[in-house]
Protein backbone atom coordinates (compact mmCIF):
# COMPACT_ATOMS: atom_id res chain seq x y z
CA UNK A 1 0.00 0.00 0.00
CA UNK A 2 1.63 3.21 -1.36
CA UNK A 3 -0.48 5.58 1.24
CA UNK A 4 -1.98 5.27 4.66
CA UNK A 5 -3.91 8.42 4.58
CA UNK A 6 -6.30 9.06 1.62
CA UNK A 7 -8.60 12.03 1.43
CA UNK A 8 -10.78 12.31 -0.78
CA UNK A 9 -13.05 15.50 -1.91
CA UNK A 10 -13.41 15.73 1.95
CA UNK A 11 -15.95 18.74 2.83
CA UNK A 12 -16.54 19.65 6.36
CA UNK A 13 -18.22 22.99 6.79
CA UNK A 14 -18.71 24.99 10.14
CA UNK A 15 -20.57 28.27 10.43
CA UNK A 16 -18.11 30.76 8.72
CA UNK A 17 -15.91 28.19 7.74
CA UNK A 18 -15.07 25.06 5.56
CA UNK A 19 -12.52 22.67 4.88
CA UNK A 20 -12.95 22.40 0.77
CA UNK A 21 -12.51 19.65 -1.10
CA UNK A 22 -9.51 18.46 0.30
CA UNK A 23 -8.19 15.16 -1.18
CA UNK A 24 -4.98 14.44 0.70
CA UNK A 25 -2.47 11.29 0.16
CA UNK A 26 -0.20 10.57 3.30
CA UNK A 27 2.90 8.10 1.49
CA UNK A 28 3.62 5.23 3.78
CA UNK A 29 7.44 5.41 5.43
CA UNK A 30 7.93 8.88 4.92
CA UNK A 31 7.26 11.68 7.27
CA UNK A 32 4.50 14.40 6.14
CA UNK A 33 4.60 18.19 8.26
CA UNK A 34 0.99 19.64 7.99
CA UNK A 35 1.67 23.47 8.05
CA UNK A 36 -0.82 26.30 7.97
CA UNK A 37 -1.94 29.75 9.76
CA UNK A 38 -3.96 29.95 12.67
CA UNK A 39 -7.32 29.00 11.68
CA UNK A 40 -6.74 27.19 8.21
CA UNK A 41 -8.28 23.74 8.48
CA UNK A 42 -5.42 21.80 10.23
CA UNK A 43 -7.00 20.25 13.47
CA UNK A 44 -10.19 19.57 11.24
CA UNK A 45 -8.28 17.82 9.06
CA UNK A 46 -6.42 15.64 11.33
CA UNK A 47 -10.04 14.75 13.37
CA UNK A 48 -11.34 13.60 10.20
CA UNK A 49 -8.27 11.33 9.72
CA UNK A 50 -9.15 9.93 13.24
CA UNK A 51 -12.59 9.82 12.88
CA UNK A 52 -13.34 12.19 15.19
CA UNK A 53 -15.07 14.26 12.79
CA UNK A 54 -17.22 13.39 10.12
CA UNK A 55 -17.12 15.28 6.96
CA UNK A 56 -20.32 16.38 5.30
CA UNK A 57 -18.86 14.52 2.41
CA UNK A 58 -16.04 13.07 0.71
CA UNK A 59 -13.80 9.53 1.57
CA UNK A 60 -11.85 9.08 4.28
CA UNK A 61 -9.47 5.91 4.31
CA UNK A 62 -6.64 4.78 6.42
CA UNK A 63 -4.58 1.53 5.66
CA UNK A 64 -6.97 1.47 2.66
CA UNK A 65 -10.01 1.02 5.15
CA UNK A 66 -13.14 2.68 5.93
CA UNK A 67 -13.71 3.71 9.88
CA UNK A 68 -17.39 2.54 8.87
CA UNK A 69 -16.14 -1.03 8.90
CA UNK A 70 -13.19 -1.45 10.12
CA UNK A 71 -12.91 1.58 12.43
CA UNK A 72 -11.28 -0.78 15.55
CA UNK A 73 -8.08 -1.94 13.13
CA UNK A 74 -7.79 1.01 12.26
CA UNK A 75 -7.17 2.64 15.26
CA UNK A 76 -5.20 -0.42 16.48
CA UNK A 77 -2.31 0.90 14.12
CA UNK A 78 -2.64 4.45 14.78
CA UNK A 79 -0.61 6.59 17.63
CA UNK A 80 -2.64 9.66 18.06
CA UNK A 81 -0.81 12.61 19.91
CA UNK A 82 -2.51 16.12 20.14
CA UNK A 83 -2.30 19.19 22.15
CA UNK A 84 -5.31 18.80 24.05
CA UNK A 85 -6.30 17.34 27.54
CA UNK A 86 -7.25 13.62 26.47
CA UNK A 87 -7.24 11.75 29.52
CA UNK A 88 -9.46 11.84 32.61
CA UNK A 89 -7.50 14.82 34.39
CA UNK A 90 -7.98 13.38 37.85
CA UNK A 91 -6.66 9.83 36.90
CA UNK A 92 -2.48 9.13 36.98
CA UNK A 93 -0.87 7.47 34.67
CA UNK A 94 -0.72 4.07 35.96
CA UNK A 95 -4.64 4.17 35.86
CA UNK A 96 -4.47 5.48 32.26
CA UNK A 97 -1.58 2.98 31.25
CA UNK A 98 -4.26 -0.02 32.89
CA UNK A 99 -7.23 1.16 30.48
CA UNK A 100 -5.30 1.93 27.38
CA UNK A 101 -3.25 -0.81 27.21
CA UNK A 102 -6.05 -3.78 27.27
CA UNK A 103 -7.67 -1.98 24.46
CA UNK A 104 -4.34 -2.67 21.93
CA UNK A 105 -3.67 -6.00 20.99
CA UNK A 106 0.43 -4.84 20.68
CA UNK A 107 0.57 -2.43 23.34
CA UNK A 108 3.75 -3.09 25.08
CA UNK A 109 4.15 -2.32 28.93
CA UNK A 110 8.11 -2.56 28.72
CA UNK A 111 7.89 0.20 26.06
CA UNK A 112 5.85 2.46 27.75
CA UNK A 113 7.54 2.13 31.04
CA UNK A 114 10.94 3.09 28.95
CA UNK A 115 9.46 6.00 27.64
CA UNK A 116 8.00 7.52 31.27
CA UNK A 117 11.44 6.60 32.31
CA UNK A 118 13.11 8.89 29.40
CA UNK A 119 10.80 11.33 29.86
CA UNK A 120 10.89 11.49 33.65
CA UNK A 121 7.01 11.02 34.05
CA UNK A 122 5.70 10.72 37.27
CA UNK A 123 3.30 7.75 37.70
CA UNK A 124 1.17 8.42 40.44
CA UNK A 125 0.61 11.72 40.33
CA UNK A 126 -2.67 13.16 38.62
CA UNK A 127 -2.41 14.17 35.54
CA UNK A 128 -3.93 17.64 36.02
CA UNK A 129 -0.74 18.49 38.09
CA UNK A 130 1.87 17.70 34.69
CA UNK A 131 2.77 20.59 32.74
CA UNK A 132 1.69 21.37 29.27
CA UNK A 133 4.97 19.88 28.44
CA UNK A 134 4.74 16.75 30.33
CA UNK A 135 0.85 16.32 29.43
CA UNK A 136 2.24 15.87 25.99
CA UNK A 137 4.58 14.27 26.56
CA UNK A 138 2.36 11.66 28.21
CA UNK A 139 0.20 11.89 25.27
CA UNK A 140 3.35 10.56 23.29
CA UNK A 141 4.63 7.64 25.43
CA UNK A 142 0.95 6.24 25.25
CA UNK A 143 0.88 6.75 21.44
CA UNK A 144 3.90 4.67 20.86
CA UNK A 145 4.06 2.02 23.26
CA UNK A 146 1.81 -0.36 21.00
CA UNK A 147 3.67 -0.39 17.68
CA UNK A 148 1.51 2.14 15.84
CA UNK A 149 2.22 2.18 11.94
CA UNK A 150 0.90 5.77 11.56
CA UNK A 151 1.93 8.63 14.43
CA UNK A 152 -0.79 11.30 13.50
CA UNK A 153 0.36 14.11 15.77
CA UNK A 154 -1.16 17.98 16.02
CA UNK A 155 1.14 20.36 17.00
CA UNK A 156 3.06 17.51 18.94
CA UNK A 157 6.23 20.50 19.60
CA UNK A 158 3.59 23.44 21.11
CA UNK A 159 4.81 24.03 24.53
CA UNK A 160 7.80 21.92 24.79
CA UNK A 161 10.81 23.33 25.91
CA UNK A 162 13.69 23.26 22.78
CA UNK A 163 16.04 21.02 24.07
CA UNK A 164 13.10 18.15 24.55
CA UNK A 165 11.70 19.66 21.04
CA UNK A 166 15.31 18.49 19.85
CA UNK A 167 15.27 15.35 21.38
CA UNK A 168 11.57 14.82 20.46
CA UNK A 169 12.55 15.09 16.83
CA UNK A 170 16.03 12.50 17.37
CA UNK A 171 13.33 9.71 18.15
CA UNK A 172 11.02 10.67 15.21
CA UNK A 173 13.49 9.78 13.02
CA UNK A 174 15.06 6.83 15.02
CA UNK A 175 11.06 5.66 14.56
CA UNK A 176 11.38 5.89 11.44
CA UNK A 177 14.42 3.84 10.70
CA UNK A 178 12.92 0.65 10.03
CA UNK A 179 10.93 1.79 7.15
CA UNK A 180 7.73 0.44 8.38
CA UNK A 181 5.99 3.71 9.92
CA UNK A 182 4.67 6.70 8.56
CA UNK A 183 4.74 10.03 11.07
CA UNK A 184 1.77 13.04 9.75
CA UNK A 185 1.77 15.70 12.07
CA UNK A 186 0.91 19.47 12.68
CA UNK A 187 3.38 22.10 13.53
CA UNK A 188 3.79 25.65 13.69
CA UNK A 189 7.58 25.45 13.80
CA UNK A 190 8.71 25.20 10.33
CA UNK A 191 12.38 24.70 11.22
CA UNK A 192 11.65 21.01 12.72
CA UNK A 193 10.65 20.35 9.06
CA UNK A 194 13.78 21.07 7.39
CA UNK A 195 14.65 18.67 9.92
CA UNK A 196 12.65 15.70 9.65
CA UNK A 197 10.26 16.00 7.32
CA UNK A 198 10.52 14.42 3.58
CA UNK A 199 7.02 15.98 2.23
CA UNK A 200 5.22 19.36 3.20
CA UNK A 201 1.21 19.53 3.19
CA UNK A 202 0.05 23.23 3.24
CA UNK A 203 -3.05 24.34 4.23
CA UNK A 204 -4.65 27.28 3.88
CA UNK A 205 -8.15 28.45 4.47
CA UNK A 206 -9.56 25.51 4.41
CA UNK A 207 -7.89 24.51 1.23
CA UNK A 208 -4.93 22.25 0.18
CA UNK A 209 -2.64 24.61 -1.48
CA UNK A 210 -0.17 21.45 -2.28
CA UNK A 211 1.77 18.13 -1.12
CA UNK A 212 5.03 18.18 -2.79
CA UNK A 213 8.57 16.59 -1.13
CA UNK A 214 11.17 18.81 0.18
CA UNK A 215 12.90 18.52 -2.49
CA UNK A 216 9.93 19.87 -5.55
CA UNK A 217 9.48 22.84 -3.01
CA UNK A 218 12.87 24.01 -2.88
CA UNK A 219 12.64 23.08 -6.81
CA UNK A 220 9.69 24.91 -7.02
CA UNK A 221 9.26 28.09 -5.25
CA UNK A 222 11.83 30.99 -4.76
CA UNK A 223 11.80 34.44 -3.78
CA UNK A 224 12.62 36.92 -6.52
CA UNK A 225 14.14 40.53 -6.31
CA UNK A 226 14.03 43.27 -8.61
CA UNK A 227 13.46 46.12 -10.33
CA UNK A 228 9.84 47.42 -10.39
CA UNK A 229 10.45 48.64 -14.10
CA UNK A 230 10.55 44.76 -15.10
CA UNK A 231 6.63 44.61 -13.82
CA UNK A 232 3.99 44.61 -16.16
CA UNK A 233 0.34 42.55 -16.55
CA UNK A 234 1.89 40.00 -18.01
CA UNK A 235 5.32 39.06 -15.99
CA UNK A 236 3.05 39.63 -13.10
CA UNK A 237 1.87 36.47 -13.97
CA UNK A 238 4.85 34.68 -13.21
CA UNK A 239 4.42 34.86 -9.12
CA UNK A 240 2.19 34.11 -6.40
CA UNK A 241 2.31 37.21 -4.44
CA UNK A 242 4.53 40.75 -4.79
CA UNK A 243 5.83 43.23 -2.56
CA UNK A 244 6.65 46.24 -3.91
CA UNK A 245 8.81 48.82 -2.50
CA UNK A 246 9.92 52.51 -3.55
CA UNK A 247 13.26 50.55 -4.09
CA UNK A 248 12.19 47.64 -6.35
CA UNK A 249 10.02 44.34 -5.84
CA UNK A 250 9.98 41.06 -3.91
CA UNK A 251 7.71 38.48 -5.21
CA UNK A 252 7.22 34.80 -4.66
CA UNK A 253 7.26 32.21 -7.92
CA UNK A 254 5.91 28.88 -8.13
CA UNK A 255 7.50 28.04 -10.97
CA UNK A 256 11.57 29.20 -10.55
CA UNK A 257 12.03 28.04 -14.89
CA UNK A 258 9.64 30.38 -15.88
CA UNK A 259 10.78 33.02 -13.91
CA UNK A 260 14.16 32.29 -15.35
CA UNK A 261 13.33 32.19 -19.29
CA UNK A 262 11.05 35.53 -18.60
CA UNK A 263 14.05 37.68 -16.67
CA UNK A 264 17.44 35.82 -17.58
CA UNK A 265 19.92 37.56 -15.40
CA UNK A 266 17.99 40.34 -14.34
CA UNK A 267 16.65 39.46 -11.29
CA UNK A 268 17.76 37.77 -8.23
CA UNK A 269 16.67 34.08 -6.98
CA UNK A 270 16.82 33.26 -3.57
CA UNK A 271 15.76 30.25 -1.69
CA UNK A 272 12.07 30.33 -0.38
CA UNK A 273 12.12 28.96 3.52
CA UNK A 274 8.41 27.28 4.37
CA UNK A 275 7.56 30.76 5.91
CA UNK A 276 8.47 32.89 2.96
CA UNK A 277 6.00 30.15 1.31
CA UNK A 278 3.58 30.75 4.14
CA UNK A 279 3.81 34.37 4.36
CA UNK A 280 3.74 35.43 0.78
CA UNK A 281 0.73 32.90 0.06
CA UNK A 282 -1.16 34.46 3.28
CA UNK A 283 -1.44 37.67 0.65
CA UNK A 284 -2.12 35.91 -2.36
CA UNK A 285 -4.87 37.22 -4.80
CA UNK A 286 -4.07 40.51 -4.85
CA UNK A 287 -0.91 41.71 -6.63
CA UNK A 288 0.36 44.99 -4.16
N1 LIG B 1 -16.50 22.39 16.23
C1 LIG B 1 -16.38 23.55 15.59
N2 LIG B 1 -17.47 24.36 15.44
C2 LIG B 1 -17.36 25.52 14.75
N3 LIG B 1 -16.23 25.99 14.20
C3 LIG B 1 -15.14 25.23 14.34
C4 LIG B 1 -15.15 23.98 15.03
N4 LIG B 1 -13.91 23.45 14.99
C5 LIG B 1 -13.14 24.33 14.31
N5 LIG B 1 -13.87 25.40 13.91
C6 LIG B 1 -13.38 26.56 13.12
O1 LIG B 1 -12.70 26.05 11.99
C7 LIG B 1 -11.58 26.87 11.68
C8 LIG B 1 -10.35 26.00 11.54
O2 LIG B 1 -9.98 25.51 12.82
P1 LIG B 1 -8.80 24.45 13.02
O3 LIG B 1 -8.74 24.18 14.48
O4 LIG B 1 -8.99 23.32 12.10
O5 LIG B 1 -7.53 25.30 12.54
P2 LIG B 1 -5.97 25.01 12.71
O6 LIG B 1 -5.38 25.15 11.35
O7 LIG B 1 -5.75 23.75 13.44
O8 LIG B 1 -5.53 26.26 13.61
P3 LIG B 1 -4.41 26.44 14.76
O9 LIG B 1 -3.10 26.47 14.04
O10 LIG B 1 -4.75 27.78 15.32
O11 LIG B 1 -4.55 25.32 15.73
C9 LIG B 1 -11.50 27.93 12.77
O12 LIG B 1 -12.07 29.12 12.28
C10 LIG B 1 -12.34 27.34 13.89
O13 LIG B 1 -12.94 28.37 14.64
Amino acid sequence: MEHVVELKDVTKTFTGFSVNNINLKVKQGYVTGFIGANGAGKSTTIKMMMNLLRPDSGEVKLFGLDYKTHEKKIKEQIGFVYDGNVFYEGMNLKDIKRIVGPAYKHWDDATFNQYIEKFQLPLNKPIKSFSKGMQMKASLALALSHDAKLIIMDEPTAGLDPIFRRELLDLLQELMLDGSRTIFFSTHITTDLDRIADYIAFIQDGKLVFNQSIHEVADNYAIVKGGNELLDRDTEKAFVHIHRSTIGFKALTSNIQEVKQMFGEEVVIEKASLEDIMYYMKGSGSVV
